[in-house]
């Protein structure tokens, strides 16, 4: 096995954007990074700002996850004889060092993902928090090795919130990046190690599809946290079952968000932002379904539209920057794709829904697109039902509070929802039938640590964040003594 030693960090500092080559190796297990043994199916990772070649990622083969795998058992055995505040200690310093290098962490998440500075800080700021939390929270009998799958929207956050519990709990984790994002997850892999942990108590391997199955497939992984898309999600559910291993599902959604006439607009409108363009949209619970009540239509679209025009676009690099570039140019054409169907279908484009260039020549190749909010529409279109994952907001018109949380419910997904309005009972009521795991009431997109994050219906099962978590990467074990003599019936 062709180990490599630590890297630090600080010569992420000043990297800025198009100038940024990873050749370290990104795999990590056994306390080391790990080169990958065969690179006949590298895939380029592209930098989405600039459309450059930032990195190869190598997939992992069976050997490797096998290797990474009994390197987490071995782990596991030591780490979960440990006290609770033992492990605690060492989280809570893991915490630590993250909150120290949170700027070069942002950085280097920002080269890889697009999204911009002032989201991806707050993004560290966030994994240092939920490892925080989980640290010495759990006495109950951990699982195992667990594996962590994730997304590429939020490529440090996942492995943070899937890794803090886990490790909390007395689990070792073998997390594998979105091919998309390898670069950050192998940085909290030595973070946790620089943190005192056991070597291969948190192992990242690289690769798509094919070590993904490998890893729901293994007979020593006890869980599979998966964060991803819902097609994904039902083949790993249906991998884990082979093997009875629990599963903790975070997919897709296409969320809600109902603004009553009595809402205090300005807020509603900062709120509609919120809840679509973080991320460039890319962003799970995004409350894309935007239900307006028709007395208010006018004003709120008018402001709304106003304020999308005004975000600005650019290098993710830059402090001004409101938003960055989608993660890959695929998947550009893909919500460019959505648009232009809408726009078929009768919907009408109020502003952005292009490609968008930069005037700055480093960004000429960079996936950039204008934020759009599509007017005219109606629930049985194509952009009002599947999820976009892009920068497009759908206003929708509606009369009753009835028939409004009717067709908020009428989606597959179930992972948030929203509402605005200054009654307070309406408010709890709409939250008490709206079929979703999250509701927020006059605000949206706010997901503190300490609150449960997870879907209903097809959006999946399970909890991240919250002390609930903990019932997910632990099991109970019932010990049953007799004191006295056996009294038999025999
Ligand atoms: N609910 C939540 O917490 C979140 C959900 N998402 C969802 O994720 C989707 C976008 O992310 P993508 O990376 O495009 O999703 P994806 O489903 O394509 O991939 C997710 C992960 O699964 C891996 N994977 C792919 N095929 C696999 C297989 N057969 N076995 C095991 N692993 C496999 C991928 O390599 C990646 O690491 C969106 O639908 C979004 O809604 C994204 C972020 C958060």
């Amino acid at each position: 096995m062709a180990q490599q030693p630590c890297l630090s960090l600080p010569e992420y500092r000043n990297v800025s954007t198009g100038n940024l080559v990873v050749k370290e190796p990104l795999n990590f297990w056994g306390g080391a990074r790990v080169k990958s043994k065969d690179t006949k199916n590298s895939e380029p990772v592209y930098e989405p700002a600039t459309g450059r070649v930032l990195c190869d990622m190598i997939p992992c083969g069976e050997e490797e996850v096998d290797q990474a795998i009994k390197s987490a058992h071995s782990a596991f055995l030591k780490w979960s004889k440990l006290a609770g505040m033992e492990r605690a200690r060492i989280m809570l310093e893991a915490a630590r060092i993250i909150r120290e290098r949170r700027s070069e962490i942002a950085r280097l998440e920002v080269i890889n993902n697009g999204k911009c500075i002032t989201e991806a800080e707050v993004d560290i700021d966030v994994a240092w928090q939920c490892i925080e939390y989980f640290a010495g929270l759990s006495q109950l009998e951990p699982l195992g090795v667990c594996v962590g799958i994730g997304a590429w929207n939020y490529p440090f956050q996942i492995a943070a919130w899937k890794s803090a519990p886990a490790l909390a709990c007395g689990n070792a984790m073998v997390f594998k990046p979105s091919p998309m994002t390898p670069v950050t997850a192998v940085i909290l892999a030595e973070i946790y190690k620089e943190a005192g942990a056991p070597d291969g108590l948190f192992n990242v391997v690289q690769g798509a599809a094919e070590t993904g199955t490998l890893l729901c497939h293994h007979p020593m992984v006890a869980k599979v946290s998966f964060t991803g898309s819902v097609p994904t999600g039902k083949k790993v559910m249906e991998m884990s079952a082979k093997g009875v291993k629990q599963v903790t599902l975070e997919l897709g959604g296409k969320s809600p968000l109902i603004i009553f006439k009595d809402c205090e607009l300005e807020n509603a409108i900062k709120g509609a932002l919120m809840a679509n363009f973080l991320t460039q949209g890319e962003v799970c619970c995004n409350g894309t379904r935007v239900f307006v009540q028709r007395e208010i239509m006018k004003p709120f679209v008018e402001e709304v539209v106003k304020k999308t025009k005004a975000i600005s676009v650019g290098d993710p690099l830059l402090e001004g920057t409101r938003m960055g570039a989608l993660i890959s140019k695929p998947h550009m054409e893909k919500v460019l794709g959505f648009i232009n169907q809408a726009k078929q279908q009768g919907a009408k484009v109020l502003c952005g829904g292009e490609p968008y260039v930069p005037s700055n020549p480093k960004l000429k190749g960079g996936y950039f697109l204008s934020p759009c909010v599509l007017d005219n529409c109606r629930d049985d279109m194509t952009c009002v039902k599947e999820e976009i994952f892009g920068p497009v907001m759908s206003v929708l018109p509606f009369d009753t509070e009835e028939e409004v949380v009717q067709r908020a419910n009428n989606t597959t997904f179930g992972l948030a929802s929203g509402v605005f309005t200054r009654d307070i009972a309406r408010a709890h009521r709409v939250a008490e039938n709206l079929q979703a795991g999250t509701c927020f009431i006059n605000n949206y997109n706010v997901s503190p640590v300490e609150v449960p994050f997870g879907g209903y219906k097809m959006s999946g099962f399970g909890r991240e964040n919250g002390m609930v978590t903990i019932e997910y990467y632990s099991q109970l074990k019932t010990v049953v003594v007799e004191m006295g003599d056996v009294e038999c019936h025999f």
